[in-house]
């Protein structure tokens, strides 16, 4: 059993709601690995756990073998967790090169006040971080934008920006929620590729999210299927596509029918 990334029976409850209910899982270095289930299943509840933005009612996330469970959002960054939104949140007055250099901006060594005196360090450490933000918008396809308002790129721009800024941590697993969202097929074919290229040009492993069925089954390896909270199914795409409880949840027949 391998302890590179596992989630531990992770519940949440709000109140009554049980949003995530025991939730399993453990995911290899390198691997690509799908998290799927109808609107209000669980899904970026289980994102907020792993990344504390929430801290599970029960439950344990092991990282790189060290319990990491409820450690504030920063640190879980810090420690090579990294993730976009489904509600994409970017600086939308920044610039696009802006927009990168402030994830860059926290493994920037030199302090404020070198910062404010422009003394030679800082100095150099700033041309070091334009060089690294303008190399991950080349990766993201995004350098002819680079002096752009965020806020005036296309839909699907601004979810290639959110993956540049994710990426600017350096992270080890990338956790994408929906990431094709809102995009076109062609986009969204791009995008597939893209992650791809990405995940063995950083070495990265990928814990997805997205409601885009072409898109999870040609892109994972594995899939997880959440509804009400619960695991219904687990394996490769090809199991998931004829598993009849997933049938069931997507077709939205009656749960206790
Ligand atoms: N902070 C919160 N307070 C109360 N309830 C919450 C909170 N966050 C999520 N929920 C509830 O938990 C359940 C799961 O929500 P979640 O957003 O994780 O689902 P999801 O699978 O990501 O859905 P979607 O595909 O629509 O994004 C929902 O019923 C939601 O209303």
């Amino acid at each position: 059993m391998s302890d590179f990334f596992k989630l531990d029976r992770l519940v949440m409850q709000f109140g009554g709601l049980t949003a995530v209910s025991n939730f399993s899982i453990e995911i290899q270095p390198g691997e690509l690995v799908g998290l799927i289930g109808p609107n209000g299943a669980g899904k970026t509840t289980v994102f907020n756990m792993i990344t504390g933005f929430y801290a599970p009612t029960t439950g344990r996330v092991i990282w790189q073998g060290e319990d990491i469970t409820g450690l504030k959002v920063h640190r879980i960054t810090a420690k090579g967790i990294a993730r976009t939104f489904q509600n994409i949140r970017l600086f939308t007055d920044m610039t696009v090169l802006e927009n990168v250099m402030v994830s860059l901006h926290h493994r920037l060594r030199s302090h404020f006040w070198e910062a404010m005196l422009g003394l030679p360090r800082y100095l150099k450490e700033d041309r070091r971080m334009i060089q690294d933000a303008r190399t991950f918008l080349e990766d993201l396809n995004l350098v002819h934008l680079t002096d752009e308002k965020a806020g005036a790129l296309a839909y699907g721009q601004q979810r290639r920006l959110e993956i540049a800024r994710a990426l600017a941590t350096h992270p080890k697993l990338l956790l994408l929620d929906e990431p094709a969202a809102g995009m076109n097929p062609q986009e969204t074919r791009e995008l597939a590729k893209l992650v791809q290229d990405l995940r063995s040009r950083y070495a990265l492993t990928i814990f997805l999210i997205e409601h885009d069925m072409k898109f999870v089954m040609g892109l994972c390896e594995r899939i997880k299927v959440l509804d009400y909270g619960v695991t219904i199914a687990e394996g490769t795409p090809a199991e998931i596509q004829k598993n009849p409880e997933v049938i069931k949840a997507y077709l939205g027949e009656p749960k206790h029918a």
